[in-house]
């Protein structure tokens, strides 16, 4: 079912939480809304179920207009972050639920419900569960059974509101993969909220960023990833280092720091340059085409990557770099706590000062260390 919207927009006493938005989701597309606490995701999502209405604007699944159509007959799967399981009832009868409150004309019979119910619970892998109470289950299998429940009715579209969001981190990881491989089994049309980058770009076809009531940007999470059009997007994709410059006599500066743009075309003018961790480079020799120095706080090894946290000296706004490396660079380096060394970036993104969209993409030629030492 693929879902239309149309400058929809809602408004909670006075207080904007959307401002008209479009957005298009196609047939068995996996979309996720991306966005910090307050930027309107539930609120789209809701409306998107016909649990709440909005203000203005028009949405339909395919063609029919459901803008005003009740929850009830929009044929959408809703799952919580909280579960939302009946603590009375099995995990069966939780599962048949959707099924026994249908009006008379669309229930199946007990025969068909029994069937339809063995075979959710087949489908997430819970048979063995069906007469324990929603209390004797993990929160994993909770989340599984909340989902089988909502499949139980068939939907088209399946919204998911932080679904994963009380899980630990080892079960959320588990969950996530499970879930893409249902949805791409079933072949249904998923929209799930979430504020974790990592989910988001892991299980989405497309990724919907919202700040403030607003789309930031609609991508798949290579693009999004790879050329995130505008500073808020990039902030929140997190890892990046923030660099303000002025631009004069060939050179960038902030303070005692300095780089040099590397192309006869790269933008000569103030702005504010924006460096993701794992594209900076560290060097215990400085250059005459970056002067970062900057001394060593903590190092730190995450996964098969290391964090190293750097203070910048007589340069920046008192924020504390990053940068990441590989254990062989690591290695290679043979850096330590409290040394002086000079960072360098070998990509960063440009905005022109007063511009917070559209970046210019900055690549410096790679330099052999050998090279790199001369005074300056
Ligand atoms: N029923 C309501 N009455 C008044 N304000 C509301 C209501 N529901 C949401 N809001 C406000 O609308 C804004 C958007 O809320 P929403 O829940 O959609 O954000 P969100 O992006 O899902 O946030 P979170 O990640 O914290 O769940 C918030 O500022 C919230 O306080």
């Amino acid at each position: 079912m693929s879902i239309r919207i149309e400058n929809i927009a809602k408004v909670f006493g006075g207080f904007q939480a959307l401002s008209p938005l479009n957005l298009e989701v196609e047939k068995g597309e996996m979309i996720g809304l991306l966005g910090p606490s307050g930027s309107g995701k539930t609120t789209l999502l809701r409306i998107i179920a016909g649990l709440e209405g909005a203000d203005a604007g028009r949405i339909y699944f395919h063609d029919r207009d459901v803008t005003h159509v009740h929850a009830r007959d929009r044929r959408v799967g809703f799952v919580f972050q909280n579960y939302a399981l009946f603590r009375h009832m099995t995990v069966a009868e939780n599962v048949a639920f959707g099924l026994d409150v249908l009006d008379k004309k669309q229930r199946p019979n007990r025969q068909e419900i029994k069937a339809r119910v063995a075979q959710l619970l087949e489908t997430v892998q819970l048979s063995h569960l069906a007469k324990r109470y929603p209390q004797q289950l993990s929160g994993g299998q909770k989340q599984r059974i909340a989902l089988a429940r909502a499949l139980a009715t068939k939907p088209e579209v399946l919204l998911l509101d932080e679904p994963f969001g009380a899980l630990d981190a080892k079960v959320r990881k588990e969950l996530r993969r499970w879930l893409r491989s249902l949805h791409d089994e079933l072949g249904f049309t998923s929209i799930f909220v979430t504020h974790d980058q990592d989910e988001a770009l892991e299980l989405s076809d497309r990724v919907v960023v919202m700040s403030n009531g607003k789309i930031e940007q609609v991508d798949d999470p290579v693009q999004l990833y790879a050329k995130p059009a505008s500073q808020f997007v990039f902030d929140f994709l997190g890892n990046v280092n923030v660099l303000d410059v002025n631009y004069s006599a060939g050179k960038w500066t902030n303070g005692e720091a300095f780089l040099t743009p590397p192309h006869e075309d790269s933008p000569t003018q103030n702005g504010k340059l924006f460096i993701r961790s794992h594209e900076l480079s560290l060097s215990a020799l400085k250059n005459n085409t970056a002067s970062l120095p900057v001394d060593i706080i903590s190092i730190n090894p995450v996964g098969s990557d290391v964090r190293v946290d750097v203070q910048p000296v007589g340069w920046g706004d008192g924020k504390i770099w990053e940068c990441k490396l590989s254990h062989s660079e690591l290695r290679h380096l043979a850096l330590e706590r409290g040394a002086r060394v000079y960072a360098a970036p070998r990509v960063a993104y440009f905005f022109a000062e007063g511009n917070s969209a559209d970046p210019v993409v900055i690549h410096w030629p790679f330099i052999k260390e050998q090279a790199l030492d001369f005074t300056i």
